[in-house]
């Protein structure tokens, strides 16, 4: 708490106090006030009118059960959530996660994260994050199915396109998104193609939003590279991961002429000097729904190391795509020491406080998860503008906006960090520029 400004201090005390037990949530708080010190300096007004307390506490927190029946025939009961943190930009605006993981404590870590995230896009969307504890792994499409139903006839109640607009996070996907997507149409007798983005292209989805969160990710870095006068081309990058983040920031950095040695699921991590095989990783993860040790049995040079850290691979630059706290203090001292120069979050809070502040302190640029991943939401909202407008737009002309908003994103994020006497540091850039808008926003609104 000491790094905390005398007026923050009393805030993050007071998110631990009423959110006891929930770390991931304290974490990311925590992150973000420990940039905004300069700002509440300069601007007493956010202070006045108790901006950061407001902003830490959730406009709403939905926690309902969903029961399904399992194809033995079994009653089963998971527990939903939908938290619908800040509203100031627009509609509530994030993923649904499905995990064993998943408790309050998480989704509203996410929930937060999203509402700068989904300010530094610069599109008028606010932030909001669900999920369930349920596990999808070794679930049968109808399991699947039936999960997915439940969940949406709760969620409904909560949800439309001017008030929530819930996508995928880590085990949803398409075809989950689909499951509900069609219960939603069921019990509403409206095809509201805005109530949920991420959905299938012949059923209202938009070009680009599969790809967008890996590609976004990938274009962030390249402006990261260009500005230090370097490229893509010829570096080794490590992605952990090989979901959906994962698979698509290494085909970028494929076409843009590096070389991804490596990537991992929660099982171990694949190390293929001749560049990973992507078609195969695909043909696993998205079609087999397998394991990556698989991938050795198609490529024998290549290796799997089950239970160790995939960060031990000597790289230049090093994405994180997995999950929260998958690199740690000692990770970011072995990739320091190992010649690596560039990190950028593409997963939600993957480098825990301690891996941060070795990048930070090494001097290595360290571009946090909000800015470098904000490539999927901002999809997300150019497919709700489709929607909207009842358009589709083409591969190329949505990918071009991807990239713009990316590069857009990047430069705000640079130039915040210099107007605040941080040059080079990206994740007080990305909190403060993040920050300034919402607050704005809620100075505006007034006090609601
Ligand atoms: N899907 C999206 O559009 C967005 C996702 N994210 C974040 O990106 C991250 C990954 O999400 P998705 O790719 O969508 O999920 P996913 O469910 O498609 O893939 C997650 C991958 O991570 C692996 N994994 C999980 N725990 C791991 C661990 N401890 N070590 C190594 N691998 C592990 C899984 O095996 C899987 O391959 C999450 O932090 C998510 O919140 C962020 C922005 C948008
Ligand atoms: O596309 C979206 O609405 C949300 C994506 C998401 O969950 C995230 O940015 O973490």
């Amino acid at each position: 708490m000491s790094q905390l400004h005398p007026h923050l201090e009393p805030v993050y005390a007071d998110v631990l106090h009423r959110n006891p037990g929930e770390a991931e949530f304290h974490q990311a708080v925590f992150e973000v006030l420990e940039s905004l010190g300069p700002v509440v300096a300069k601007r007493p007004d956010y202070v006045d009118a108790q901006i950061l307390n407001r902003i830490v506490e959730p406009e709403r927190q939905i926690i309902f059960r969903v029961p399904w029946i399992d194809d033995a025939g079994v009653v089963q009961i998971n527990r939903g959530f939908r938290v619908q943190f800040n509203s100031a930009l627009g509609p509530y605006k994030g993923g649904l996660r499905f995990h064993p993981s998943v408790y309050l404590g998480i989704i509203k870590f996410l929930g937060f994260e999203q509402i700068f995230k989904n300010s530094l896009t610069g599109l008028p969307i606010g932030g909001g994050k669900g999920g369930s504890d349920f596990d999808p792994k070794g679930k049968s499409d109808s399991e699947i199915m039936r999960f997915c139903q439940s969940f949406m006839t709760e969620l409904r109640t909560h949800i439309g396109q001017y008030t929530d607009v819930p996508a995928g996070d880590m085990g949803v996907g398409g075809r989950e998104l689909g499951y509900m997507f069609g219960q939603y149409k069921r019990l509403t007798n409206e095809y509201e193609s805005g109530v949920l983005t991420g959905k299938g292209i012949t059923w209202g989805g938009s070009q680009v939003r599969k790809e967008a969160t890996g590609y976004g990710t990938i274009y962030f870095l390249e402006e990261v590279l260009r500005s230090r006068g370097e490229s893509f081309e010829g570096k080794r990058v490590v992605v952990s991961g090989s979901g959906n983040v994962a698979i698509y920031a290494i085909e970028k950095v494929q076409q843009l002429g590096g070389t991804v040695i490596a990537c991992s699921d929660s099982s171990g991590f694949v190390v293929d000097e001749r560049g990973i095989d992507l078609e195969l990783v695909k043909e696993i993860k998205e079609v087999r729904r397998g394991r990556m040790a698989e991938y050795v049995e198609h490529r024998p040079h290549a290796s799997f190391t089950a239970d160790a850290s995939i960060w031990t691979v000597p790289c230049d630059i090093a994405v994180p795509c997995a999950t929260q706290n998958e690199l740690d203090e000692d990770d970011a001292a072995t990739l320091v020491r190992n010649g690596c120069t560039v990190v950028g979050e593409g997963a939600n809070m993957p480098a825990t406080q301690g891996a941060a502040r070795v990048f930070a302190a090494s001097g290595i640029a360290f571009a946090p998860g909000k800015a470098v991943n904000a490539g999927g939401v901002a999809t997300s909202a150019l497919e709700m503008q489709q929607n909207a407008s009842r358009d589709s737009w083409t591969f190329d002309h949505t990918d071009a906006r991807l990239r713009e908003i990316m590069q857009g994103i990047h430069d705000r994020c640079a130039e915040t960090a210099d107007e605040y006497g941080r040059p080079g540091d990206y994740v007080a850039g990305a909190n403060i520029a993040g920050f300034n808008r919402v607050a704005d926003a809620m100075l505006a609104l007034g006090v609601i």
